[in-house]
């Protein structure tokens, strides 16, 4: 069980998103818990200002510190464990799968989401244990990096997804881009599907799936196939996908 505590200035952006699917069941199983919390509820003032302008000048807004310092005090205090702090912002770390199955270990997990052009430094130096980014590009909010992770990490929570299975298979879960996949019907516009897939022969399948796995990283991602811990039989189907591709 994860309890996620999100703070934004517009938590009804969530919603919509986690009143959907997957993540609703999930929080109906009662194996996640999200927690939608308003900053602006934490600001004292007359017009409940978070941001104000920047020091030294320069464009845009930057978010003030009493309403968040107040904001993590206030849900630290009413938490049962110490929550995981996390912000979301370009200049945080990288996200990536190995990251979403680390934070599905946590109890609780705080996610600040900034918005305009920034927090106070102060919060970053006394509040934050990590910064996280979704990707070298800037976003208006924290807010979608915000889903992304709670996605990411709940679908690695034990009974989240159906059928457990799926999970181990994922694309970049075995450090590998996922294999190509097909359903019904057999054939489509002249195009069949892998006679390979119908023979019922798992073994055969398996091969198969590692092998295109193995081609596809090749070709898309060999940066991915350098951290994959590769088996003897994985050097094996290479072999054969170097000479098939003529590299
Ligand atoms: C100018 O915006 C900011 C500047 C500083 C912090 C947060 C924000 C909010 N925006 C974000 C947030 C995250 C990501 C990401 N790549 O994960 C992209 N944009």
């Amino acid at each position: 069980m994860v309890t996620f505590h999100i703070l934004s200035i517009f938590p009804e952006m969530f919603v919509g998103v986690f009143q959907e699917s997957i993540l609703k069941r999930a929080q109906e199983k009662g194996l996640i818990k999200i927690n939608l919390v308003n900053i602006r509820n934490y600001a004292t003032d007359k017009h409940r200002t978070t941001d104000d302008y920047p020091y030294g000048g320069g464009p845009g807004m930057i978010m003030k510190v009493e309403p968040i310092f107040r904001a993590f005090y206030d849900i630290t205090a009413k938490a049962k464990t110490k929550p995981h702090r996390i912000f979301m912002s370009p200049q945080g770390k990288t996200f990536n799968q190995k990251k979403a199955i680390e934070l599905a270990e946590k109890k609780e997990i705080i996610i600040l989401c900034g918005r305009y052009e920034g927090i106070d430094e102060r919060i970053r130096e006394e509040l934050i244990d990590e910064e996280i980014s979704i990707g070298d590009y800037v976003l208006t909010g924290g807010e979608l990096p915000a889903m992304v992770v709670v996605d990411a990490v709940s679908r690695m929570i034990p009974g989240v997804l159906g059928d457990e299975s799926s999970k181990e298979d994922d694309s970049f879960y075995c450090g590998l881009l996922g294999y190509p996949q097909y359903t019904r019907p057999r054939e489509f516009q002249g195009k069949k599907v892998p006679d390979v897939l119908l023979t019922g022969n798992h073994a055969l399948i398996e091969r198969w799936r590692r092998k295109e796995a193995l081609r596809r990283t090749l070709l898309r991602r060999p940066d991915l196939l350098v951290e994959a811990d590769l088996t003897e039989e994985d050097y094996k189907l290479l072999e054969e996908i170097y000479n098939e591709e003529g590299i």
